[in-house]
């Protein structure tokens, strides 16, 4: 072989293909390519870390090296979910459609947590869907459902519902109800997103073929050995791979730090509605004269009313992330 033809050889060997980022795990990621394989990656350095739902460019090892590939650039992203702390910025995943949380009647929902959920989905412009699990259970679930009463009531400016609710009793066979989700999640990128307990597996098992087939194969993949804890799934649910849920671990707490307080308006859309009305273009809504959002905060028969609750969570992550600046 000529030098120049070796040459082009070791390149078109060396050369990225374009994969997505179906399983993470500490730092090393499972790629699943065009026709459906997927096999272990490592990120290049540290600016090729992937998270689930990336595009990214990745390499395989030359012949001999095994069949772990590299991940060589991450592709631009459309948006990003993730939570940040005052010590760690975790990224949940890339490139979603929806964030799906699921709560449930019982255990008792955190309405902080689902506030924050719904503040970093806005933040990074993707469509949050709150589903309200076990309706099986009459008498918690008809609490829970008046909990959300604040979040059922948020319209749009045309009229529709900002978040849509939806009740669900996943323990049922109902065939229209499945239905309803499959309309609902069709041609899409869904995270699942909730607290433990709220039936998320459930979630999982009813919608996904072989579901825990799928989980398997990524445990035995990624477990060289080691122990391997809770990781990001990404599962398919159809043959197609059009439609996809992402499970992730659950979470003990949504730090917000990487919203700005004077942001909170923008992504809470009850206060966000009457905060350019106020006397003061830099209302901060916490004690100013002449301030349209106070002025409606549990205002009776009021189309603007606020819900008492939601601005307490206002308030309350304001002085959070006002504090976590300084
Ligand atoms: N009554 C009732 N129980 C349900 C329903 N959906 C799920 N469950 C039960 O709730 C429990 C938790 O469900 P899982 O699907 O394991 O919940 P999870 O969110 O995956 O929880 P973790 O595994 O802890 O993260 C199980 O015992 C389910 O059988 C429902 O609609 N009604
Ligand atoms: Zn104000």
């Amino acid at each position: 072989m000529s030098r120049k033809h070796s040459k082009a050889a070791v390149a078109s060997a060396a050369a990225s293909t374009e994969g997505l980022v179906v399983g993470s795990h500490g730092r090393h990621c499972i790629v699943e390519t065009e026709d459906g394989s997927r096999r272990i990656c490592h990120p290049r350095g540290k600016k090729s870390q992937a998270v689930v739902g990336d595009r990214v460019l990745w390499q395989a090892p030359p012949p001999g090296q095994g069949e772990e590939g590299t991940i060589e650039k991450v592709l631009e992203r459309s948006n990003l979910l993730y939570r940040q702390d005052e010590i760690r910025t975790k990224m949940f995943a890339a490139n979603l459609d929806q964030v799906l949380i699921l709560i449930a009647a019982e255990p008792v929902f955190s309405e902080s947590q689902l506030a924050r959920a719904l503040i970093a989905a806005e933040d990074a412009g993707i469509q949050p869907i709150i589903a309200l699990n076990k309706f099986d259970l009459p008498e918690a679930f008809a609490l829970a459902w008046q909990r959300l009463e604040a979040y059922r009531a948020l319209q749009r400016p045309d009229g529709s519902p900002h978040y849509p609710v939806i009740p669900l009793n996943l323990t049922s066979d109902d065939p229209e109800q499945k239905e309803a989700l499959m309309d609902l999640l069709a041609g899409k990128r869904t995270f699942v997103l909730g607290p433990s307990g709220v039936g998320k597996s459930t979630l999982i098992n009813l919608l996904v073929p072989g579901a825990q087939a799928a989980t398997n194969e990524i445990s035995r993949v990624l477990n060289t050995g080691k122990h391997t804890t809770t990781t990001t799934t990404w599962y398919w649910m159809d043959a197609a791979r059009t439609t996809a849920l992402i499970d992730s671990p659950g979470f003990q707490e949504f730090g917000l730090y990487h919203i700005a307080p004077t942001d909170l308006p923008r992504c809470m859309p009850d206060i966000g509605a009457l905060a350019d009305q106020c006397k003061f273009y830099n209302c901060t809504h916490l004690h100013e004269p002449g301030c349209a959002v106070m002025a409606e905060v549990d205002k009776e028969g009021s189309p603007h009313c606020i819900d008492p609750n939601r601005y307490r969570i206002y308030a309350e992550l304001f002085d959070e992330l006002s504090q976590m600046r300084y």
